[in-house]
Parts: C-alpha cells; sequence; structure tokens
C-alpha cells in the first residue's frame, strides 16, 4: 500500500542547497521512496533558538510503502549520513528531516508524533507546505493550511520569509 507524506527539510550549516539537494536525492534514491512534488525553497530567520545563521527551509511531498517507523528511520539515516549531529536543541543542522503528515494519521508515539507536533507554529513549514496543498483542512485548527498561512504571516510579518531560490527544472526526478 502506498503512503502520501510530506516531509519539511531544513539545513543551515555549509552549502544548504546542496545539502537539501543531496537529501532529496537520497529520499528518492531509496527504493520504497518516491518523491512527487517540491515546494520552492524559503530562506528564513532562525526560530526557537535564535543565535544561528539563517535556515534554507522547503517541504517535499513522497510516496512510500514504508511504515511510518520506517521512514523515520530512512529519514534519520540520510540526515546522519549527511553530517547531521544532535548538539543543541532546535540549533544549528547541516540537514533536518521532519515527517510532518502521513496520510491523514494521527500517531502520538514516544519516538514519533505525527502530524509533527510544532508545525502549525512554524511559518518555516507552513509556508512551503501551502504551496503543495494550500487547501488542505486542519481540523485540529479549523483552517486550512492556507488561512493558517496567511493569518501567520500577517501576525509575524513576512518580509524575512521569501523564496530564496527557483526549483531546478533540470533536478527531474526519474524512478
Ligand atoms: N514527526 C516527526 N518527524 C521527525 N522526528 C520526530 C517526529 N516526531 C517525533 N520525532 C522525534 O524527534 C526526535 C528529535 O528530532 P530532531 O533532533 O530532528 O529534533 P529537532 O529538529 O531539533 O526539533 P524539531 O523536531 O522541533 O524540528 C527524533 O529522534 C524523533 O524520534
Ligand atoms: N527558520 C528555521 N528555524 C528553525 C528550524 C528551521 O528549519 N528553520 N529548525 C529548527 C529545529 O527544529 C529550529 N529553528
Amino acid at each position: 500500500m502506498t503512503h502520501n507524506v510530506f516531509l519539511a527539510l531544513g539545513s543551515n550549516i555549509g552549502d544548504r542547497e546542496a545539502y537539501l539537494n543531496e537529501a532529496i536525492h537520497a529520499l528518492h534514491g531509496h527504493a520504497a521512496i518516491a518523491v512527487v512534488r517540491m515546494s520552492s525553497i524559503y530562506e528564513t530567520a532562525p526560530v526557537g533558538y535564535t543565535d544561528q545563521e539563517p535556515f534554507l527551509n522547503q517541504v517535499v511531498e513522497v510516496q512510500t510503502t514504508l511504515s511510518p517507523d520506517s521512514l523515520l528511520q530512512a529519514t534519520q539515516t540520510i540526515e546522519c549520513s549527511l553530517g547531521r549531529k544532535r548538539m543543541i536543541r532546535f540549533g544549528p543542522r547541516t540537514i533536518d528531516l521532519d515527517i510532518l503528515l502521513f496520510n491523514r494519521e494521527n500517531i502520538e508515539k514516544e519516538q514519533l508524533q505525527i502530524p509533527h507536533p510544532r508545525m502549525w507554529e512554524r511559518l518555516f513549514v507552513l509556508m512551503p507546505l501551502a504551496e503543495l496543498v494550500p487547501d488542505l483542512y486542519v481540523e485540529s485548527r479549523g483552517q486550512t493550511v492556507r488561512a493558517l498561512c496567511e493569518a501567520f504571516s500577517e501576525r509575524e510579518g513576512i518580509s524575512l520569509w521569501r523564496p530564496a531560490i527557483e526549483i531546478e527544472v533540470a533536478m527531474c526526478l526519474k524512478k
């Protein structure tokens, strides 16, 4: 059975764009994962732990036959292979891969919560996600992704948030 999944990518160390691209290629290179759509890449001010470099953020839609736990294992393996080290919570990283949504499932395990518990408070997630699924209705918030994103942007000011890099059309993903 194929599952529809949205993943958030973030990088703020080194060649950030290369890390995003490498992560996408590694995901797509996995036998049980296909990357089907990608948002633009946004340059975003750090949130949470603010004494760090700006991030590049992106959201991708993938199809996978993996279970949520196996997908988490796969994303963590890719994070490790791209030099991710866990030092400061919310701190700098070469690559972060978060599972945002897995079909419409709700998962509450110690090592895995879906929807990602902080995603609705993160404009760096909502804005790229709104490119892919603007009309997705978020039951827990009683709003669509687009409405959540617009309300957030208005509240916080949108000036630091802009698409940084156009998607390379050449980077076509073939299976
Ligand atoms: N939806 C999810 N996607 C990815 N990891 C998750 C998810 N839910 C829980 N986790 C757990 O979160 C742990 C910490 O992940 P990570 O080090 O990437 O956190 P972080 O990036 O610093 O913070 P955040 O999760 O807020 O982005 C992981 O080991 C994983 O078990
Ligand atoms: N702008 C931005 N800020 C962050 C990010 C991120 O990806 N983008 N990730 C974090 C760790 O979860 C903490 N803060």
